[in-house]
Order: structure tokens, then sequence, then C-alpha cells
């Protein structure tokens, strides 16, 4: 059993929905990383999505693409976040860690060498927003040939035969883009978000996780009622690009106790 789909088995005998917060790895600075990673952990989350930080970031808006460029400006690369994520393992063998990233860094190292590179780094699963699935059915197999699970993007507009060829090819769990837009972006609207998630899950079991828009404890309540995990990106990088280095880990953290006490009080 893969660490995510570990994670998910747990939740689930709890009664528990997941909490995936998202970091741009080297945001606001490379030291500080992997010690965000641990604090998260530490404040609730049960999964951690890395961001690569790519200088294209076509899906990200501007907040995920201010972190992007923080991380750039210290050279941060695809091998330096392996590198955290390889120092996040030594401390903790248990939360899996989902990096998210573009295509580009990947082709440039070589998608096997990336796919046995990071599994020797620890991470679990991959989201690569530009690999069409239609045409990286290699690139899914490499992925599992190491044991990482694809983690693949649905959307509002993905109609029921595109999400039975995605489901079908990822491992781990699947994540429903809750808007057509960018991250960052607002106005989720959850009932139709419920409908949307209903309808996949008919499709497969692996467990839906929900992301884009969730700023607040509410929403993320909401979502949590609906869906198997709750995605908060944007808000978390606001909250560290918001705090002074030495009051950077304990926003970070009570933001994260704020949304799973709000995630642990969805009536599902
Ligand atoms: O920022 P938001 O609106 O909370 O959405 C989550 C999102 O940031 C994270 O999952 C993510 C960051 N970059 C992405 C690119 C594509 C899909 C997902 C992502």
């Amino acid at each position: 059993m893969s660490r995510i789909q570990a994670t998910f088995a747990t939740l689930k005998s709890q009664g528990k929905k997941a909490l995936i917060p998202y970091i741009t790895a080297g945001d606001p600075h490379p030291k500080h990383t992997v010690a965000l990673m641990h604090a998260l952990v530490q404040a609730g989350s049960d999964i951690i999505e890395l961001g690569v930080p790519f200088s294209d970031p076509m899906a990200d808006g501007p907040v995920i693409q201010c972190a992007t460029e923080r991380a750039l400006a210290h050279k941060v690369g695809l091998i330096n976040v392996l590198e955290m994520v390889r120092e996040f393992r030594r401390v903790d063998d248990r939360t899996p860690v989902v990096l998210m990233g573009y295509a580009n860094p990947i082709e440039a190292m070589g998608q096997a060498k990336f796919a046995e590179r990071a599994c020797a780094a620890g991470v679990d699963g991959v989201l690569t927003v530009d690999y069409p699935p239609e045409e990286c059915q290699d690139f899914v197999q490499l992925l599992k040939s190491q044991q990482l699970d694809p983690i693949f993007l649905l959307s509002p507009t993905s109609d029921s035969s595109r999400v039975d060829m995605i489901v079908h090819q990822a491992a781990g769990f699947v994540y429903y883009v809750s808007l057509k837009g960018v991250t960052g972006s607002q106005n989720i609207d959850i009932a139709e978000v419920g409908t949307r998630v209903k309808a996949i899950r008919s499709r497969t079991d692996l467990p839906v996780g929900v992301g884009f828009g969730v700023r607040d404890a509410a929403t993320a309540k909401a979502v949590a009622e609906i869906a198997d995990a709750v995605v908060i990106g944007s808000r978390m990088i606001q909250e560290i690009e918001n705090s002074s280095e030495d009051a950077l880990l304990s926003n970070v953290a009570a933001l994260t106790q704020s949304m799973r006490t709000a995630i642990d009080d969805a009536k599902t």
C-alpha cells in the first residue's frame, strides 16, 4: 500500500477528511522549506503538496506566481526540491509528499531519471499540470514502476469519458479543480462542486480531493463535507508572504490548525 493510500485508509477509518496544504519549495527562502513542511504536519496536515518552481507557471494566479519568483531568485530547481524531500524524510517517514509542477523541469532531467530520483528521495505522488493524460502513458508507467502515484486534475469541463480515461491512469487520489480559472481564484460554488464530485465518485473508488478557491475555514468545512481531501494553496502562500521570519512557522501552524478544526467539524 502506498503512503497516500495508507493515509486515506486511516482517515476513512477515523471518519476524517484529509487536509492538503500547498507550498512552493524555496519560498520564502530554501532554508525554510523543510521546517515549514514539518510545521504543517505538526499542525494537522495529512499530505503535503510541494510545488517545484518553474518560470512559466501557466495554471497559477498572481499569489503563487510571486512565490515561484521568490524561490527562483534563490535558484531552487527540481534537484534542490528532491533534496528537500530527502531531508524531510529523515525525520518524517509517514506523511505523503506530492510534487506539483510542470513538465519542463522533468523533461530536462529525463522522465526515467526523474522517477528514480523522486522515488529515492521519498516522494509519493507526482502532479504534472501540463502533461495531457492522453499523451503521458509512458510517464505514468515510469512513475508506477517506482511506486509513485500519478495525480491527475479533473475540471468542470471534463466530461464523463475523460473522467474515465483519467481515473484509469490515476493512483492515490484524483484532484478536482473546483472552478475554471487559475490558482488563488475566489467564488467556488459548493453545490456545483458537490454535484461534480458525486459524478466522479460514481466512476472511481479513488479518493477525490478538491482545490482552487479554498481560502477560509467555512469553505474548507463545506468542501470537507463533499470530498475526501481539501487542498489549500494561495491562502497558505499569503500567510508565508505576510509573515516575518520569526513568526513564519507559528503563523503557518495557526492557519493550518484553524483549517484542521474546520475540516474536522464537517458533517459527513
Ligand atoms: O491556490 P488555491 O486556489 O488554494 O488552489 C490550490 C493550489 O494552489 C495547488 O494545488 C496548486 C498550486 N499550483 C497548481 C497548479 C495546478 C493545479 C494545482 C495547483
